[in-house]
């Protein structure tokens, strides 16, 4: 299938997803399009890690719909999810320890979807100085901050047009989170889309385009940061802050 310009690049409808028989996600809808960038918020066990992991195929869904670049993703598996330009930083990271900094970048290296280099090993270590300082450290020799930069700069090797990042700046030293946020700002500058999940609300609605809030598996809010911050009952009703 080819895609038209402005088809959504990510088309969640009316999802629900269970875990055995708990009931986690009910009815979430949630789009993603060219260029956009997007908060997704709520209080620990709301369902976000559920929603990204259903997106990317990781768990799938009891009901409702899932498109990626319009196809259906109970017709995809992950690996290709990522091949249709999806990128996903998880809670936690995910590096090889064991290689270094270069080996992990170059592993994760290729092209994107319509052929764009755009993101090359030079312009990964451009954006992110202190990985260019440590490339031929182990991944395991890293601070937890340099983890997340690498992850990050992972996901940026294979060009995607979506970059899922959960728990930005989770644990993260406040320099080091600051860092985090720069980059997520170049991110979007450079036109990639993506999806954001952090307790700093303040920090995510500064760079984001529209923002959701997920309370016990349903979206109790969608809209733009400046209609987010006019409503500080809101946030403290469902974000708790
Ligand atoms: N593998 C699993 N099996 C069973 N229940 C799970 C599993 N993973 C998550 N849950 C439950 O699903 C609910 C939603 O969890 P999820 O991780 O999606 O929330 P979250 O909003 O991302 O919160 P957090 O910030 O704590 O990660 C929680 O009640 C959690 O305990």
């Amino acid at each position: 299938m080819t895609q038209t310009a402005d088809e959504p690049l990510i088309e969640v409808r009316g999802v629900h997803t269970h875990y055995g028989a708990s009931h986690i996600l009910h009815g979430v809808n949630l789009v993603v399009r060219r260029g956009e960038t997007i908060g997704l918020m709520g209080r620990n066990g709301m369902g976000k890690t559920t929603l990204l992991k259903t997106i990317m195929g990781l768990v799938r869904p009891s009901g409702g719909q899932v498109h990626i670049r319009g196809h259906d993703l109970r017709r995809l598996a992950t690996h290709q999810v990522a091949r249709l330009g999806v990128a996903y930083v998880p809670e936690g990271r995910g590096i090889f320890g064991n290689l270094s900094v270069r080996e992990n970048l170059l592993m994760a290296a290729r092209p994107g979807l319509d052929g764009r280099r755009d993101w090359t090993l030079e312009r990964v270590l451009d954006t992110f100085p202190r990985l260019a300082e440590r490339l031929d450290h182990g991944g395991q020799q890293l601070s937890g901050g340099e983890q997340q930069m690498l992850t990050i700069g992972r996901a940026l090797m294979t060009n995607p047009d979506v970059l899922i990042l959960d728990e930005a700046t989770e644990g993260l030293a406040p320099l080091i989170a600051r860092e985090i946020w720069r980059i997520c700002d170049l991110i979007r500058a450079s036109g990639i889309s993506s999806i954001i999940v952090d307790k700093n609300w303040r920090h995510v609605t500064q760079i984001t385009d529209r923002n959701v809030i997920l309370v016990k598996g349903r979206v109790v809010f969608e809209g733009d940061s400046q209609t987010l911050r006019a409503q500080p009952e809101r946030v403290t009703q469902h974000l708790g802050v």
